[in-house]
């Protein structure tokens, strides 16, 4: 165990490998890397002659895959080499701080009140109202890009909720602080208590109520004229046209300064505001770079906090003493002044027991990002991470100021009047403000990629800041992970696409990283920004190999072979090593078979259209949105059947055409090779395809939810018979060219 500390440090940083698995880990990579190289020398040993020109191709092609996937596999060993692990020590911060705590400013970011419902925005909202911080020095901004009067109102109703909420949290220590989800979770009252007990069912019976009128709102389609009433900001929705095409929508809902905004004990309340920025359709808005950039503004001017936290507006606050941990890495005396920021991991609150759609990112998170850190710092991943304000506005880091830098701007900006106030908010906000400045360049978060998280991470480091991965056992954020097959595909490409953009652009780790971050940090980022590459050689494995057993040509040794050997212990070590992995991460046997069909199904779909639109981007022909991820599913039946873990298709997508279509492929082909089989007599078949006729056969096993799709179901969730159709033609069609 290593320790890099000592008894006056606020964080720990420890590496958790005993020198036995430390050796054990080596000793597999070294196995593997063997093996590898004997692989490559059977490809070269074996090279086809001149005169099987296609068998010559094909073989070309494999090596050209099993280049991509050495490489690839390199880089994931440079994440697991030696991951670390960080700890806090929250008495020393209150110690030592507790009188000058810095401010905090929390952003919010939602986007579309039909996916995002109010009522999931405002818990959120009300979850980091909550934190176990000095309420005077939270403040808390709503960005709402759907410029949604019906979010305006659930916030509304959230800030009067808040002085309920926020004394019965700290008196009962409530853990998490979303009322959903802690009612959710705590379906009985406290304790025995006749007194807690009465408490616990008004609060509960006061949150039932706000969610109901927030509700019935959302039914009536219209805020009636009776709410209306009773806040002037509603005003600001007399002249809104579209959710696209409005002026600056702001309203301070609680003020931190006004002396009245107290809860029921008397204790203050922390700022809360709520922001639609400026949106005109000749106007780019960059999505949600846009809206933290207007946040980061706007926010400057009322509380101008030396730390943000954003989250998005699914990832409720599951820990309420997560600001204090985040600012024992910033405040630590020895390091903290070099941390730009402190990332918490993605975590979720709706995956099911075997994860269908490996929506869990477990393995990312328990593993590779603590490598990452190990690496030289975490990437920024978007939601649940506490920033610098410097940092994030593009400052260099520099030795020197460090502390006297930090009391600077804990200082309170002077009283403003409100009115003149209200007219700067809306400057900072409107569509004009940003023209001919380096906002989005060198200023905040980056725009133009839909990986802007990444990118904007990556910049920070390579100014010379450190960063640092917080993965509490109490997780800190929970979010809401797709529930749709449609909806988990669509994520990762726009990750994907994003990230291989970056790899592109002028911030690929390797040009813009060089000499101002480390080489195996470089080499972590590429795990990530080189996603969608992956599509290549997986697609090439998924097709050509079924295809060759059509047409009778050999890609891999004679089962007779020695040279079967180091195939097979690549295959059986590494995806033992996954397994193990993936049940160390809270995993199950089931939920690793599903990871392994999402591995294949996201690699031949997401990053394949991740890829081409990048390619479709160079030639200026595309450009790329930000679909917006569903939290809630359409409807009853389809929540159902995400419970049961039943895939779901039944919709049209160019996904699903390549799904069906590859995995009736590789079922014709089976077909095909065990008929082969049967009818060779001396079995030299078997002997030459036989691990042809596995991998299909793997494919095969791993689609079993694609053919009941296609075939077997009769719910609304199956296959869309077009779909069904043109695959089978597809499919078909590629069958007899191989073969004739
Ligand atoms: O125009 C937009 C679009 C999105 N959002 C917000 O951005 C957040 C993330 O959107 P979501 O649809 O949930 O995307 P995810 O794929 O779940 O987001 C992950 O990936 C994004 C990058 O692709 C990161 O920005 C996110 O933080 C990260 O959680 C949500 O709160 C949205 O409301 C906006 O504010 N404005
Ligand atoms: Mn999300």
């Amino acid at each position: 165990m290593e320790r890099n500390g000592d008894r006056f440090s606020l964080f720990e940083t420890k590496t958790v490998r005993t020198a036995m698995r430390s050796f054990l880990f080596k000793l597999y990579v070294s196995s593997i890397a063997l093996c590898i190289c004997l692989t490559w020398v059977f490809r070269l040993l074996h090279f086809p002659s001149k005169d099987l020109l296609l068998h010559r191709w094909v073989w070309i092609g494999s090596l050209l895959a099993d280049l991509w996937f050495t490489f690839y596999w390199f880089i994931t060993q440079i994440i697991r080499w030696n991951p670390i692990y960080r700890y806090t020590f929250k008495d020393r911060l209150s110690q030592r701080y507790e009188e000058d705590m810095p401010r905090v400013d929390i952003f919010v970011c939602t986007a579309d009140p039909e996916n995002e419902p109010p009522v999931m925005v405002i818990n959120t909202v009300l979850s980091v109202m909550a934190y176990n911080y000095p309420p005077e020095k939270l403040s808390v901004y709503l960005s709402d890009d759907g410029g949604a009067e019906l979010t305006f109102y659930a916030l509304l109703e959230a800030s009067r909720f808040s002085n309920l909420w926020l004394p019965f949290c700290k008196r009962y220590k409530v853990e998490p602080r979303s009322p959903e989800a802690y009612f959710r979770m705590a379906s009985q009252p406290i304790d025995d208590d006749q007194l807690k007990a009465k408490d616990w069912l008004f609060i509960k019976e006061s949150y039932e109520e706000m969610k109901k009128k927030i509700e019935s709102a959302k039914l009536q389609g219209k805020i009636s004229e009776n709410i209306r009433k009773q806040h002037k900001g509603f005003r600001q929705w007399d002249v809104v046209s579209s959710p696209r095409d409005h002026q600056t929508i702001f309203q301070i809902l609680i003020h931190g300064r006004d002396p009245q905004a107290v809860d029921t004990e008397g204790q203050p309340l922390p700022t809360l505001v709520y922001l639609a920025r400026e949106k005109r359709p000749q106007h780019p808005h960059n999505f949600k770079a846009g809206a933290m950039n207007a946040l980061i503004r706007v926010s400057s001017r009322i509380s101008n906090a030396p730390i943000i936290l954003n989250v998005d507006c699914d990832m409720y606050s599951n820990n309420s003493e997560s600001v204090r941990d985040a600012l024992c890495f910033f405040l630590d005396e020895k390091e903290g002044h070099r941390i730009a920021y402190v990332q918490y991991p993605q975590s979720f609150d709706n995956v099911t027991k075997n994860d269908l759609y490996a929506g869990s990112l477990n393995v990312i998170m328990e593993v590779e990002l603590h490598g990452f850190d190990a690496n030289g710092g975490i990437c920024y991943i978007g939601t649940g991470c506490f920033h610098r304000r410097e940092a994030l506005l593009g400052k260099k880091y520099n030795n020197k100021d460090s502390k006297a830098e930090w009391e600077r701007t804990n200082e309170r900006k002077t009283d403003e009047n409100a009115e003149l106030l209200k007219a700067t908010c809306k400057i900072l906000a409107s569509c004009t403000y940003e023209e001919k400045t380096q906002w989005g360049k060198e200023m905040g978060i980056k725009y133009g990629c839909s990986g802007e998280d990444i990118m904007t991470g990556l910049a920070i480091q390579c100014q010379g800041w450190g960063s640092v991965y917080y993965n509490p056992e109490r997780k800190g954020f929970l979010g809401v992970a797709p529930t749709t097959l449609l909806q988990s595909l669509v994520q990762h490409k726009r990750w994907s696409e994003g990230d291989f953009q970056i790899f592109l652009s002028r911030y690929c780790p390797f040009l813009h990283g060089h000499k101002k971050i480390p080489l195996r940090l470089q080499l972590s980022y590429c795990l990530i920004v080189l996603w969608a590459v992956n599509c290549l050689a997986t697609l090439y494995y998924v097709v050509v190999p079924s295809l060759c057993l059509l047409r009778g040509i050999y890609l891999f040794p004679k089962l007779s072979s020695l040279w079967v050997l180091p195939f097979a212990y690549i295959f059986f070590a590494s995806r033992a090593y996954s397994l193990g992995e993936f049940i160390c991460c809270g995993g199950t046997f089931l939920g690793w078979w599903n990871d392994q069909r999402m591995w294949v199904f996201k690699r031949t779909t997401s990053y394949f259209f991740g890829l081409l639109d990048n390619v479709l981007k160079l030639m200026g022909i595309s450009n790329s949105a930000f679909v917006v991820t569903a939290k809630v599913a359409a409807d009853e039946e389809v929540s159902r059947r995400y419970e049961q873990e039943m895939m779901e298709f039944g919709s049209h997508s160019p996904m699903f055409n390549i799904l069906a279509t590859l995995s009736l492929l590789n079922m014709f082909s089976l077909v095909w090779g065990i008929r082969m089989v049967i009818r060779d007599f001396q079995s030299k078949i078997l002997d030459l395809f036989a691990l042809q006729i596995l991998l299909c056969g793997l494919l095969v096993s791993i689609s079993l939810p694609m053919y009941k799709g296609l075939f077997f179901r009769k719910d609304s969730g199956r296959m869309p018979s077009s779909v069904t159709y043109q695959s089978i033609a597809f499919a078909l069609l590629a069958c007899s060219m191989a073969m004739y």
